[in-house]
């Protein structure tokens, strides 16, 4: 039969940083550590430092046993919702650059070579008024 896990953000999660009411998100779990705080044998301040982030590393850290591993399972209330990527709003910047910097370029092609243009149009002038003259 499935089984319906809870999802918190870590906004809801960060909330709950009291010696009451204490919540450490390990792994992409939610525990609720509350009743644990006082018998925690690395201290209930190492468990109240960590609300409000992703305790994972430190809790590997303090190379925890196996039986601190299955202890821990009767604490999950539920897991941390993935939150959406910020992949698409970089991709905006990027071409938002992107397009400043081919107009950028352009500028600076026009001042580099304006002499080009010039000389098109002076020779255009020299001509003509040679062929005028020859008339
Ligand atoms: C539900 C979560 C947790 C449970 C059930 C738990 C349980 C335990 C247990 C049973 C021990 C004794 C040693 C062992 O058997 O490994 C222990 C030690 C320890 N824990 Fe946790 N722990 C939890 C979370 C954390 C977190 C998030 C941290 C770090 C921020 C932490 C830091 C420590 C430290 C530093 C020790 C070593 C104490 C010492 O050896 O003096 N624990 N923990």
């Amino acid at each position: 039969m499935p089984t319906l896990t809870k999802l918190y953000t870590m906004q809801e999660a960060a909330q709950h940083n009291t010696k009451e009411d204490c919540w450490v998100v390990i792994d992409g779990k939610v525990y609720d550590v509350s009743t644990y705080l006082d018998e925690h044998p690395g201290g209930d301040d190492v468990l109240l430092a960590t609300t409000g982030k992703d305790a994972t590393d430190e809790f590997e850290d303090a190379g925890h046993s196996k039986t601190a591993k299955e202890l821990m399972e009767n604490f999950c209330i539920g897991e941390l919702e993935e939150m959406p990527s910020p992949a698409i709003p970089e991709l905006e910047i990027v071409s938002k650059n992107r397009t400043k910097d081919i107009s950028q370029k352009l500028v600076n092609l026009t001042k580099q070579y304006w002499v080009v243009p010039v000389a098109v149009v002076g020779m255009s002038v020299v001509t003509g008024f040679l062929y005028l003259r020859r008339k």
